[in-house]
């Protein structure tokens, strides 16, 4: 788990005890994987347990905001496997993306929107960054205007992840922090959002398909990404956050800032709940 200082709650076992990975609560210590001989976990085994952790706070009856990502997927497939098994009851999911929608759609998950949904009971998603204070980056999997208008309208969000999402300040990690800017001179906006964060060091790429063509990525509303890069983290995301959307022509930026109710980590020392 990185040295990060963070207060780290949880109630309840996080997994069953059977399993191999050690957890931790607030009071327990965690047993190293080694002492156990226990099996090292892979990322996705790590992104799996965060996952279904948090599934572990869905009541029948809720509506849910589904992210999007390889760990939202658990979380997605999991729900799946609880109304199959008639475990869960009469939840409805609102999808981050289209990705997100067609994986519910395939587990009979029941669908809905915002519009007829504009209170939603708990949104799980995954996270690129997750710094101290539980503020974010998202949108590496393009969903980022979705996921913002989704979770911001939900009464609880919790984060799922695996250590490697952890930084000490958001940007830190060294990759993308993504901007969502209408196709419309992107270039211009690509140099203004460079020189926002000239003291930064910041790079800004215009994201590319990644289909073998070198034609630019479109989100699900049709606009392109700008992906920044930082040098230095971001000293402070709000002002930031405020200087990026004020930009005409930026549709939404990747910090989700004050919006996590809880981040749930899961690293090679267990699964640990992270609240403010
Ligand atoms: O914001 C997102 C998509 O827009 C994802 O939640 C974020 O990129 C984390 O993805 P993963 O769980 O695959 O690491």
């Amino acid at each position: 788990m990185a040295s990060l200082s963070l207060r780290f709650t949880s109630a309840t076992p996080l997994v069953p005890r059977a399993t191999p990975l050690n957890l931790r609560t607030r009071t327990q210590k965690p047993l190293s994987i080694r002492s156990q001989s226990a099996p090292v976990l892979s990322q996705d085994e790590l992104k799996k347990l965060a996952a279904d952790k948090a599934v572990e706070s869905v009541k029948s009856g809720m509506v849910l905001g589904l992210g999007t990502g390889s760990t939202a997927a658990f979380v997605v497939d999991k729900l799946g496997q609880l109304l199959s098994t008639g475990q869960l009851s009469n939840i409805i999911g609102i999808p981050t993306s289209k990705r997100t929608q067609e994986q519910a759609a395939s587990l009979n998950i029941p669908l809905s929107t915002l519009d007829l949904h504009p209170h939603i009971d708990l949104a799980i998603d995954g996270a690129d960054e997750v710094d101290p204070n539980l503020d974010l980056v998202k949108g590496r999997g393009g969903a980022l205007l979705r996921e913002k208008m989704v979770e911001a309208a939900s009464s609880s969000f919790i984060v799922v992840a695996d250590d490697s999402k952890l930084v000490s300040g958001l940007g830190g990690s060294g990759l993308a922090m993504p901007v969502e800017v209408v196709h419309f001179c992107w270039k211009y906006n690509l140099v203004r959002l460079q020189g926002l964060f000239k003291g930064l060091g910041c790079e800004a790429k215009l994201r590319i398909a990644g289909d073998g063509s070198e034609k630019p990525y479109v989100t699900d509303n049709g606009n392109y990404i700008v992906d920044l890069y930082f040098k230095n983290p971001i000293n402070d995301g709000f002002a930031a956050g405020k200087e990026i959307s004020a930009m005409e022509g930026v549709v939404e930026h990747g910090l989700f800032l004050g919006m996590a109710t809880s981040v749930i980590i899961a690293g090679k020392t267990g699964v640990e709940v992270m609240t403010k």
